[in-house]
């Protein structure tokens, strides 16, 4: 029946999770989170080093998603550069909500918070924060979450819009059949999770104008960080 996850479909998750699970920030970069002192001009230095990890996680973890290596090679780009504030938001989400056991949340929230991030963003940021953490998402979902995220077919400057679709459909089946499965209890909850998506967009917005407040103070990005933000 509808509900059934299928044999091909359960080897397509399983292809995305253990990718998802396989690409990881190396404990050596992010335990520096738990040692270097908390300036707010080292707790940036540390955040832009764990931004540019999770980037090249990211491209990995991508390039590992059925189906996205066959892509037009500029539409992959814009993927890539159109997805990664909303996939780095998911994945320090997913730190900051799951209490760690490394003792990484507290110390993310503590320099995140005194990174030179103003005010008027703490709000919109946190409150995803806390947002995600209610949803209680099991990892498989937080893998699918991610790649429908990063297959997004309306981002800017992608040409094959139906290519992705293509792509991003299977997925979001898929994750309707987990959430069914996972929260039998909460029928909305696959709503509630796209609803997290619509959340992401506004932080995107957000996020634009930390980077310009970043630089009016001259605060330095790796080369990576302004390939991928256009800045610089
Ligand atoms: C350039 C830098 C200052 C910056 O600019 N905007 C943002 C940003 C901020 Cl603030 C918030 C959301 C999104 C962005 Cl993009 C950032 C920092 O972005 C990151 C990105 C990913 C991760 C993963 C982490 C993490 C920790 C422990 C464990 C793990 C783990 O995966 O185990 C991951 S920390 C971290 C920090």
């Amino acid at each position: 029946e509808k509900a059934e996850i299928t044999k091909e479909q359960q080897a397509f998750m399983k292809v995305i999770v253990d990718s998802y699970n396989r690409h990881q920030i190396p404990q050596d970069v992010t335990k520096k989170l738990l040692q270097e002192q908390y300036s707010a001009e080292e707790n940036f230095i540390l955040l832009t080093e764990m931004a540019t990890s999770q980037v090249q996680v990211l491209v990995e973890f991508t390039k590992n998603i059925p189906g996205f290596l066959s892509l037009d090679h500029e539409d992959q780009i814009a993927l890539l550069k159109g997805s990664a504030v909303e996939a780095m938001f998911l994945r320090s989400a997913q730190v900051l909500s799951t209490k760690m056991p490394n003792g990484h949340t507290e110390v993310l929230e503590e320099r995140i918070r005194n990174s030179g991030i103003s005010e008027e963003f703490m709000t919109p940021m946190f409150n995803f924060y806390k947002s995600i953490g209610k949803l209680h998402m099991v990892q498989e979902e937080q893998a699918l979450l991610t790649a429908v995220t990063i297959l997004t077919p309306d981002r800017p400057f992608v040409k094959d819009h139906p290519a992705v679709e293509r792509l991003q459909e299977p997925m979001l089946e898929v994750l309707r059949k987990l959430c069914a499965l996972h929260h039998p209890r909460e029928p909305q909850y696959f709503a509630r999770l796209l609803g997290r998506l619509t959340e992401l967009r506004t932080l995107n917005h957000y996020h634009t104008e930390m980077l310009t407040s970043w630089r009016m103070n001259d605060q330095k990005f790796t080369p990576l960080l302004c390939e991928i933000w256009d800045v610089q």
